[in-house]
């Protein structure tokens, strides 16, 4: 079969439904950015299929025709094609776990895209490329993007995995700074420094992403060919995206570009909003129109800080639609100053949205998990968890006998998670015949006083100040009660993680832990924890100290045998808050978007290449 354009594939395609999704429009119109396709390289990768560039047709590569001769990829059959109809979606993000990852929103970016695109529609993820990715292919497409007073280059690399292209995106001032150590240099040298060009970067990542749909010609996925064009919604997460829809339609609209392309904007976390100092706005070559949106006074009723251009707060203005990642975290935005994060106004204009996260189940499945020493399901568990608790105080160098509760802590070590109101509980735990194992990395202080805690109860105590993804695992195996101590938690995926291995938490009463833990039932509740980062209130200690104790009376009961078969035998995969995704972005009325199939989370056409990275 010869090399085909990407008009002649869609000609091919039409009878069953596959929209034209022509070449786009030449970059010639866009004023801002240039594009290159260097010669002999049509700016597909690893494709068996040539398709016309906007830098015009070229034929395919000689193996990649000699490939197609041979019997290479065929078109999948008609029922699969009625699936290529779905919508265009585009996540931009600054983590994309497994390639990169400080916490949930790389879990996300990991985790829902295969999700959607299992349900039928074209799904692409835009991340930095902080790391010499090896399967990741170097399409050769350069972009050169203009930030401050100067063009910067950035190169496009993409690899296909679980029915999703990924898209990396290169340039310096992401793999010079992260290279090798990538889970905690993403943002700054060390938790709580940040880079002081991150505005630049982000912006790189929100201009770079803007282009990737219009001009890579993607051509690993069986159902769709060819660049996404212009009818995609693109789905922006937390503040390194905020810029993006304003991007959109500064440099995009007046070309007649993009007139039908929407943009989501998601919430992660609203305590990292991006603020920076109002004198920068310049610097995001942004025109006069959209200063408003940017503009903040930091300290709201009393403005302390004085005025800032907020990025998160730009994303939210000027996005067709706001969401979180669920409903009552939603609430909680809007609730006033304290849990809005001075953005709540702002949101109750746009109105917000909330989607319950699901979890990677495969990556997190206890009857096939090479991380722990007894694999089980959840007629296996009560006699698997036991031994995997064993293991567990063997490894941890506690004293190893099944009949003692065994509570863990597994999170980012910021006030977010109340590392400081769990330390402060522990001494009145002491009491209790119980072991604790503590996980995380993060601030300094938080670590010490986890080691501290650690020295005092060096038989009932173990601090693991690292990020160990294995032992996270293993700890999901092997612990009887998992303890989250959350001041705000936007959705969680620690509790989920927790469930899918039958381990009920004890949680704080707050955002996603609300919506997906039930008292009793899945786990236990512990009232809400105030808000405020700058103390440990005495209350939320008593809280939490008689959560936990009223948690291990049950551990070893039928009571809590049944918990944990009832944490195990839910759904927690991606597969219906994919469908809610899908629902909310259809909504929104991306041109040309049909709604998708049911599909499996990982259905056969997500199945191929799967792998980890
Ligand atoms: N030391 C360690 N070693 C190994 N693994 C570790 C670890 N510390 C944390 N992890 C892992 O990191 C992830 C944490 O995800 P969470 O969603 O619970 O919180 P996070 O605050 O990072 O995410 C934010 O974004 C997500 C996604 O929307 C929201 O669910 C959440 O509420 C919001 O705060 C989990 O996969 C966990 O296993
Ligand atoms: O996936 C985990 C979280 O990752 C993101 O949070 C990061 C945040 O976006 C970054 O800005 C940075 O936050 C630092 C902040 O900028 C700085 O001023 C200071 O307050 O310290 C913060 C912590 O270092 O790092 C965060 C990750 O640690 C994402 O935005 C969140 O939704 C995720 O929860």
């Amino acid at each position: 079969m010869s090399a085909l354009t990407t008009s002649q594939l869609a000609t091919s395609c039409a009878g069953f439904g596959i929209a034209d999704r022509s070449a786009p429009s030449s970059m010639l119109r866009h004023g801002l950015l240039k594009h290159r396709t260097p010669a002999g390289v049509d700016g597909s990768s690893s494709s068996s299929l040539s398709v016309t560039t906007t830098a015009g047709a070229r034929a395919a590569p000689k193996q990649q025709r000699s490939a197609q001769r041979g019997g290479g990829r065929r078109f999948p059959s008609a029922v699969v094609y009625a699936t290529g109809a779905g919508m265009n979606v585009v996540f931009v993000g600054a983590e994309m776990a497994p390639w990169s990852k400080t916490g949930g929103l790389g879990d996300v970016l990991g985790g829902l895209p295969p999700a959607m695109a299992a349900n039928g529609h074209r799904v692409m993820v835009i991340s930095p490329r902080y790391d010499q990715y090896k399967d990741a292919w170097d399409t050769s497409v350069v972009a050169e993007i203009k930030v401050a007073d100067r063009y910067e280059r950035v190169r496009f690399f993409h690899l296909y995995k679980r029915g999703v292209d990924r898209v990396f995106i290169d340039h310096p001032s992401f793999l010079e700074k992260v290279w090798g150590k990538t889970g905690e240099k993403i943002y700054g040298p060390d938790t709580g420094v940040d880079y002081s060009d991150n505005q630049l970067r982000f912006s790189l990542l929100c201009q770079a992403a803007l282009e990737a749909p219009r001009i890579l010609n993607l051509n690993n996925n069986p159902y769709f060919k060819g660049t996404y064009g212009e009818d995609v919604v693109f789905v922006c997460n937390d503040w390194h995206t905020g810029p993006l829809p304003s991007y959109l339609k500064n440099n995009y609209h007046p070309n007649g570009i993009y007139r039908n392309a929407k943009v989501a904007f998601c919430i992660h976390n609203i305590s990292y909003q991006g603020r920076f100092a109002f004198e920068d706005y310049p610097e995001l070559n942004l025109s006069e129109r959209f200063k408003s949106s940017f503009d903040f006074i930091d300290g709201y009723d009393t403005p302390v800080e004085g005025r800032k251009i907020n990025w998160m707060k730009a994303g939210i203005l000027e996005a067709d639609k706001v969401l979180t990642v669920s409903p009552y975290y939603a609430e909680e935005l809007i609730s006033g100053v304290a849990r809005g994060c001075e953005l709540d106004n702002i949101m109750r204009l746009t109105g917000i949205t909330g989607i319950v996260n699901g979890m990677d189940v495969s990556e997190w499945d206890p009857s096939k998990d090479k991380y722990i020493t007894v694999k089980y399901d959840a007629t296996t568990a009560i006699e698997a968890k036991a031994l995997n608790k064993e293991a567990l105080q063997a490894e941890a160098g506690l004293p190893v006998d099944r009949k003692i509760p065994l509570i863990a802590f597994i999170g980012r070590l910021e006030e977010q998670k109340g590392p400081d109101v769990m330390a402060a509980a522990i001494p009145e735990l002491m009491q209790e015949d119980v072991q604790i194992v503590l996980l995380g990395t993060g601030k300094k202080k938080f670590e010490k006083l986890l080691k501290s805690l650690e020295e005092k109860y060096p038989n009932k105590v173990r601090a693991v100040v690292k990020f160990n993804a294995p032992l996270a695992h293993h700890i999901m195996a092997g612990a009887d009660i998992l303890a989250v101590t959350s001041r705000f938690e936007p959705c969680g995926l620690i509790q989920l993680q927790g469930m899918r291995y039958g381990t009920p938490c004890a949680c704080a009463s707050t955002g996603g832990l609300v919506d997906t833990v039930i008292e009793g039932k899945t786990g236990f509740h512990m009232g809400r924890l105030s808000v405020d980062c700058k103390v440990v209130e005495p209350s939320d200690v008593q809280k939490v100290a008689t959560t936990l104790k009223r948690a291990i009376k049950v551990v070893g009961t039928p009571v809590y045998n049944e918990m944990v078969r009832n944490c195990m035998n839910q759904d927690l995969s991606w597969k219906g808050p994919a469908k809610n995704w899908e629902n909310v972005l259809l909504g929104m009325g991306v041109a040309g978007s049909q709604p998708g199939i049911e599909g499996e989370e990982i259905a056969p056409l997500a199945k191929e290449n799967v792998a980890a990275p």
